[in-house]
Parts: C-alpha cells; sequence; structure tokens
C-alpha cells in the first residue's frame, strides 16, 4: 500500500532521537501576537466574520523548518508563519504558511519519500527529483529563492487551496501570501538565533505588516495540485494587513501550546480534496500528542534551550 499513516510520518520528522516537548517539524520558532485588519474587500466571497470591516486579535509563530529546537536560523531552507485567530467562542482558525509558493510533490506518500531522500542525502535528493517532473515548479522557486534578513520580509504561503464561502454558499477556490511590507537584506547577521533576535528587537521598536493577499483560482486551475502555481494573471485581493505587535519566547508564549492544523477552519472557509491537507492534519495532531504528553510528563523543565 502507498498509504503513510501520520504515526509514519512523524517518526520519520523527527529523527532518531526526538527532542522531547518540542514540535516534530518546525521545532525552532517564537511566538508573536497582532491583529488582523479587514477592510472588507473579502466580504462578498467569504462569511467568515473576520473579512467584515474591523479588527481580529492574533496569537501566531515564527519558525524554521526542522526537527532541532535549537539549529541555527540562518541554515534552514524555509521559513514559516503560524497564526490562529479566534473569530467567536465556538470558531477558530489556524493558518500555517511556509516561504516556496508550492510543493515540490503532491501527494503525502511522495512527500514522505521526499523527507527519505533529503535524510539519505545529496545523491538520493537528486534521484528523487529527477523521477518526480511534478518537482519544476518548485526546484525554480529554490533555484531563485534568496532568503531575506529577516522574519519580516519573507512571503509566507498557503500553498495548498481552500474554498472562501460565501451567504449563498457559493465557493470560491483561493490560495493566500502574506506580503512583507519592508525589504531587509541579508546583511551581516550573526549567530544561531540571528532570526529570533532581530524579529524580536523589531516587534519592540515598531510594529511588523503584512498584507494579506488572496489569488483567485478560475474554472481551469486544479485547487487539489500543489506543485503548480496558478498564472500570474488570476485576479487578486488584498483582504487587509497582519500587523504584529508582540513576540515572546515559545516556551513563554501563548503559541507553544497551539496546533497549528490547517483544518481548523470557520464558517465561511472550506478545505478542498488536495490530499496534503489531510495528512497535515493528521500528522500535526500526532506531533502534537506526542509533545503535549512529554511536557505533562516535565521534558521541558529538564532540557529546556529557551
Ligand atoms: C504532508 C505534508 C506535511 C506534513 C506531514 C507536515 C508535518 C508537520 C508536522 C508534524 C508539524 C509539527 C506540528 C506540531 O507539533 O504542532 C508541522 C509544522 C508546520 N508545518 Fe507542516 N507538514 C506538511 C506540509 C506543510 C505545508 C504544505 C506547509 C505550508 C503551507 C507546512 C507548514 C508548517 C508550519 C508553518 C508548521 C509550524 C506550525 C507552528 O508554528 O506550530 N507544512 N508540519
Amino acid at each position: 500500500s502507498d498509504k503513510v499513516s501520520a504515526q509514519q510520518f512523524v517518526d520519520l520528522q523527527q529523527g532518531k532521537t526526538a527532542f522531547a516537548g518540542f514540535r516534530r517539524a518546525h521545532a525552532k520558532g517564537l511566538c508573536v501576537s497582532g491583529e488582523f485588519r479587514s477592510n472588507g474587500n473579502l466580504q462578498s466571497y467569504s462569511k467568515a466574520s473576520l473579512f467584515q470591516p474591523g479588527t481580529t486579535p492574533l496569537v501566531g509563530r515564527l519558525s524554521i523548518a526542522g526537527n532541532n529546537p535549537a539549529a541555527p536560523d540562518l541554515k534552514a531552507p524555509v521559513r514559516s508563519l503560524a497564526l490562529s485567530f479566534s473569530l467567536s467562542r465556538t470558531e477558530q482558525w489556524r493558518l500555517a504558511m511556509n516561504t516556496p509558493p508550492v510543493m515540490a510533490v503532491a501527494d503525502p506518500h511522495s512527500f514522505y519519500q521526499q523527507i527519505q531522500a533529503i535524510q539519505a542525502g545529496p545523491d538520493a535528493i537528486k534521484q528523487f527529483f529527477a523521477q518526480h517532473p511534478e518537482s519544476s515548479e518548485f526546484l525554480t522557486w529554490a533555484g531563485q529563492y534568496q532568503p531575506t534578513g529577516s522574519f519580516a520580509a519573507e512571503t509566507y504561503n498557503s500553498i495548498n487551496a481552500f474554498y472562501l464561502v460565501n451567504a449563498k454558499g457559493e465557493p470560491q477556490a483561493v490560495r493566500w501570501a502574506m506580503q512583507p511590507t519592508v525589504s531587509v537584506a541579508p546583511g551581516n547577521l550573526q549567530g544561531d538565533n540571528a532570526l529570533q533576535q532581530e524579529i524580536a528587537t523589531r516587534i519592540a521598536a515598531d510594529q511588523v505588516v503584512f498584507d494579506w493577499v488572496f489569488t483567485l483560482a478560475d474554472a481551469t486551475d486544479d485547487e487539489t495540485n500543489s506543485t503548480k502555481a496558478w498564472p500570474a494573471s488570476r485576479q487578486q485581493i488584498t483582504a487587509g494587513q497582519i500587523v504584529l505587535t508582540g513576540s515572546t519566547a515559545q516556551l513563554d508564549g501563548d503559541c507553544h501550546a497551539i496546533n497549528f492544523d490547517p483544518l481548523v477552519l470557520p464558517t465561511g472557509i472550506t478545505a478542498t480534496a488536495d490530499p496534503i491537507l489531510r495528512a497535515r492534519s493528521a500528522a500535526y495532531a500526532e506531533s502534537y500528542r506526542r509533545r503535549a504528553k512529554e511536557q505533562r510528563q516535565g521534558a521541558l523543565q529538564e532540557s529546556s534551550n529557551e
């Protein structure tokens, strides 16, 4: 069978010796807080209350990919932003976004094999990509991507598509990106915690702002295949701005206890049939179960590296 379980995913991602109490992927990060300022432009597309004009508070997390909570910031190939909104007492929206605009592969089993190849080394990953022509857009992105000097200057992509659903029940397939409003050259950042220190200093001095830009699919686009970008000519709508006003070490902040499961969705947003979304949801839950249990057993008090 080519089915991969959440347990197999997390076993692979955590590596031989798990870092007890920490996320099995994107283990190193910090908590941020702030709000979404909606301009109302998406109201006719989604009945989610946060798209009405006004503000919704958020808890977020900036992170780097990888299983090591003490990894050097500047060596990570992927940077990430996760957000959680409480829309009402019964509704939350959790989002986890990465710097690449597309995935290299479209299904969970291939992604599992991609991680195996990465762990096996340069020859294996080269061979993997040669056998997966669908990875061409990802490789083009990776070939030209220039890491910036700040978490504030990156673009964070939904990668997977979702549907906005309006009051009439009409769905519109979308992807979105958090687009930076500053550019920061790599400069002379130094040290294992360079990005964490930079963003904490930046947020303490002034708010950090991203434009939340949605791209609308048309009927010819495939919303279930996360390896293919949609044409640049597709309509884009800016829904408002994500404004970050506070940051905290992850073990001291509200974000550590959150599972940023991309299938926790409010009224007005629904999931596409992209198989990656289901795999993500199951794997995040398995990672969360492991780290929450370890934390309850005291792992973080003994081995905290913050
Ligand atoms: C099948 C594909 C994927 C698998 C199996 C997977 C697995 C995981 C796991 C196990 C975690 C740790 C969860 C936790 O303990 O809270 C995680 C975190 C994360 N993943 Fe994925 N992932 C996948 C695809 C993606 C994609 C496509 C994106 C970007 C759109 C993404 C973005 C993130 C982010 C941002 C985090 C950190 C969230 C946080 O700050 O808590 N992942 N992933």
